[in-house]
């Protein structure tokens, strides 16, 4: 029976176990990485209570009366006197409180007459302060281990004078290109040839994941080349992709290979583009057969591939594309039969957000896939739906 989509999914993460080996990084080359530890505030941040705003460090308590100007405060130069009564520090965003000084007037509301400061308003306590420990309070965690650091991560653990957090090891991917037709860029094309695409697709999409990738080229259509490329791959990869080969045709040698070489968890799906796609083991290795048509390889990573890399990288939160319900721009047909991922673009306009079709949405328009920022799901049963219905658009993230 062909897998639903969430089916599958929930298979595939279901055999797909987290790395354990860890190495110990600094920041500056962790990003993508996901962290091995929990990583707890060794100190408050802010550190100290300081100003939000450009003004003046004052005692709230006097109210609107003039303030007499002592003294000045830059960031990394703190004031080290005590604001008293009747009295104000001239202070800059970032730079520490004074003592003594509970508010900061900011300047928009201060006249100057020579070094007395008149305030226009009654500056409240606490006024444009950022206190101490606001963000994080010494000990609490931070962020727990199999967090993905993106950059905002970086920044926090950076802000926590973090320099080495300890990750998971990189994912080591194997992939390769299977067909007799395929050729590589550079060459002149003889009849029935054409460019090894898929191969670029891949590489693209496991560079952006941060995977270790081993390209063990184009694989001809051949059972004992297959076979052999299988084997070497399984043994130096956690992860072996190949694209082609996984149909019914005669030449389609994938799904057979796996089931004899290795395990078959699912072999077909029920899904448009993508109803070939091949899920197992291959000795330690996950093994995912991606079809061969180029919309079909790419929306299938998207689906399955990349919530799998990103479960065994040790990413705790499971990752899936994000769905949001969006208005159709306009009527879309389909057979019934398949879930359809329909190639999309997100329109801003008067009317609001909407998403349309890019035009042709065969497996093989690869100009639609470039074109496209969504995929537009349709359900399996559908023939189709109509203008203004709302649908559901996964996003085509360009980082996770
Ligand atoms: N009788 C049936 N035929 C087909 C079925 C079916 O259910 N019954 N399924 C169709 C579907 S759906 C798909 S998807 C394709 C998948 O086929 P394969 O995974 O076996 O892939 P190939 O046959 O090797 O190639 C299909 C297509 O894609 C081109 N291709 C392959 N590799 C690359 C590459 N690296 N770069 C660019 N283009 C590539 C290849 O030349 C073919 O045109 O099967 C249908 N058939
Ligand atoms: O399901 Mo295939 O992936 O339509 O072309
Ligand atoms: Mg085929």
């Amino acid at each position: 029976m062909a897998k639903s989509v969430e089916e599958a999914r929930a298979a595939i993460l279901a055999s797909s176990p987290a790395l354990t080996d860890t190495e110990v990084l600094h920041l500056s080359a962790a990003l993508g990485r996901v962290l091995a530890e929990d990583i707890r505030a060794p100190q408050a941040v802010p550190a100290w209570p300081n100003s939000a705003m450009d003004g003046y460090a004052l005692r709230s308590s006097d109210g609107e009366k003039p303030r007499q100007l002592i003294g000045h405060c830059f960031a990394g130069h703190p004031f080290t006197g005590v604001v008293g009564p009747g009295e104000c520090v001239r202070i800059m965003t970032g730079a520490v409180m004074p003592e003594g000084a509970d508010s900061v007037l900011i300047q928009e509301q201060a006249e100057i007459q020579d070094k007395t400061i008149l305030p226009q308003q009654h500056p409240a306590p606490g006024a444009n302060i950022r206190q101490a420990g606001e963000d994080l309070q010494p000990g609490v965690e931070a962020l727990p281990a199999g967090t993905l650091l993106r950059p905002a991560q970086l920044a926090l653990l950076a802000s926590l004078g973090i320099a080495e957090v300890k990750v998971f090891r990189r994912l080591r991917v194997a992939f390769f290109s299977t067909g007799d037709e395929l050729r590589p860029l550079g060459s002149t094309l003889e009849a029935g040839q054409i460019y090894d695409s898929n191969r670029y697709a891949l590489q693209g999409m496991l560079q952006r994941l941060g995977c270790e990738i081993l390209d063990l080229g184009r694989i001809l259509d051949n059972p004992e080349h297959l076979e052999k490329t299988l084997q070497q791959a399984a043994g130096m990869a956690d992860l072996v992709i190949s694209t082609g080969g996984v149909s019914v045709g005669d030449a389609d040698y994938i799904a057979e290979l796996l089931g004899r070489i290795g395990s078959i968890n699912f072999w077909k799906m029920n899904m448009k583009p993508g109803r070939p796609l091949a899920f197992g083991q291959l000795g330690e290795a996950t093994f995912f057969g991606l079809p061969g048509n180029p919309v079909s390889t790419m929306v299938t990573f998207y689906q399955f591939v990349q919530p799998c890399i990103l479960k065994r990288m040790g990413k705790s939160a499971p990752w899936t594309p994000t769905v949001l319900k969006i208005p159709l721009a306009h009527s879309l047909k389909k057979k019934p039969g398949r879930t359809d991922f329909q190639r999309g673009v997100l329109i801003s306009g008067e009317n609001g957000l909407q998403v349309a079709g890019v035009g042709q949405q065969a497996s093989h328009i690869m100009s639609g896939l470039a074109h496209a920022d969504c995929l537009i799901i349709l359900a399996a049963e559908a023939e189709g739906a109509p203008a203004g219905s709302m649908v559901d658009v996964q996003l085509l993230e360009g980082l996770v």
